[in-house]
């Protein structure tokens, strides 16, 4: 878990009194072969073409581990498996103030589909994709950390 805001696009300060929390729930599906899997965000949204790992808010009384598994049914297709909380990280966008909750998935059902238009990839670190979505580069970074000192 970390305690720290990251902060993008913008000299905002640290206060965030006030601000509303968006929870977003996002899928770090790990293949097999240690693979694991960015997506595009769609055309339309904010960041469009940014990767990220998929994944989308919570509504009302789901859990993390729903909203997941509702989101990537709708977005990427596959059904997953149980959801392990890693880690979260709150992020302060311009457009709004995120509490990301990272998830590890090894498990799931189903073929890939990109229901929204994205694209994907299975990556190894260091990623080929770019532009990495800022509030994505952290778990790139807790990847190399694991892979330098599995636990
Ligand atoms: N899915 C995902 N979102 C991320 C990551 N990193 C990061 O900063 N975010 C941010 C971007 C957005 O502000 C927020 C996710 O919101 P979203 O708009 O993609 O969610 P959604 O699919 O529910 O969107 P919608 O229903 O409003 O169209 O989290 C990440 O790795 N994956």
């Amino acid at each position: 878990m970390s305690a720290e805001v990251l902060v993008v696009d913008g000299g905002r300060t640290a206060d965030q009194a006030g601000r509303p929390v968006t929870e977003v729930a996002v899928g770090v599906l790990i293949d097999a072969q240690g693979r694991f899997l960015l997506t595009s965000r769609p055309p339309g949204k904010v960041y469009a073409g940014y990767w990220e790992f998929p994944g989308g808010k919570l509504e009302a009384g789901e859990s993390v581990e729903e909203a997941l598994r509702r989101e990537l049914i709708e977005e990427i297709g596959v059904c997953i498996g149980p959801a392990h909380a890693w880690r979260t990280q709150l992020v302060d966008y311009p457009h709004a103030l995120v509490r990301l909750h990272f998830c590890k998935v090894y498990a799931w059902s189903g073929e890939l589909q990109m229901h929204e238009g994205q694209q994907f990839s299975w990556e190894r670190l260091p990623v080929q994709c770019a532009p990495v979505l800022a509030g994505t580069v952290p778990v790139l970074r807790w990847l190399e950390e694991e892979a330098a000192a599995p636990r």
